[in-house]
């Protein structure tokens, strides 16, 4: 029999949301199990910390059906996991930062033999559609501060 192929998924998933549901469901139809990294609080550094904790966050993640098995990040090096994992493909999301070209590079030096793919973008599908933990964040300051 032969195993499973692995997608892995990875971010802050901070308070959840219909565009982390999206970025899963497109990273889940790239492989037979979804492995979902969430970020160390100390590693998300490119924007406001997330406010719950890494442990919420990834009980919340591995949780949702579409997820086979959520880990949480390493807080150093954050091609261990990946080793772990070993997985078949890494799908970005559609607005990260993150060059493809330079993950390939580290993957081939780990040994790590995976392909990078990219997912697409979810738009609002009503007015009061919130896409993002910031625009969540803003509107409880805005209704409740
Ligand atoms: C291939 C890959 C592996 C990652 N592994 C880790 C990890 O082990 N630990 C961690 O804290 N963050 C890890 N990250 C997440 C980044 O550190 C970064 O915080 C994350 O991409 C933020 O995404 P967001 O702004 O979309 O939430 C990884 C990112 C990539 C691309
Ligand atoms: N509207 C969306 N469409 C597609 N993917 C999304 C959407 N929102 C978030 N994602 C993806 O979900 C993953 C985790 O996102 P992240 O935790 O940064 O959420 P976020 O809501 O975009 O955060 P913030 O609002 O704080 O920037 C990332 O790969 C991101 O690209």
């Amino acid at each position: 029999m032969t195993e499973p192929t692995r997608a892995v998924a990875q971010g802050t998933f901070d308070l959840l949301h219909p565009g982390h549901i999206h970025y899963l469901e497109a990273a889940a139809t790239y492989a037979d199990e979804l492995h979902v990294i969430v970020a160390r609080r100390a590693n998300v550094t490119h924007k406001q910390p997330p406010i719950l904790s890494d442990r919420q966050r990834r009980e919340t993640v591995g949780a949702l059906d579409v997820v086979d098995e959520a880990h949480r990040g390493h807080p150093e090096d954050i091609f261990v996991p990946i080793e772990q994992i070993d997985p078949d493909v890494i799908v970005l999301g559609h607005d990260q930062h993150h060059d493809a070209t330079a993950i390939n590079e580290t993957l081939a030096d780990r040994g790590v033999d995976c392909e990078i793919e990219r997912a697409g973008t979810r738009e609002p599908s009503h007015d009061a559609e919130l896409l993002s933990s910031r625009a969540i964040i803003d509107r409880i300051i805005e209704q409740r501060g």
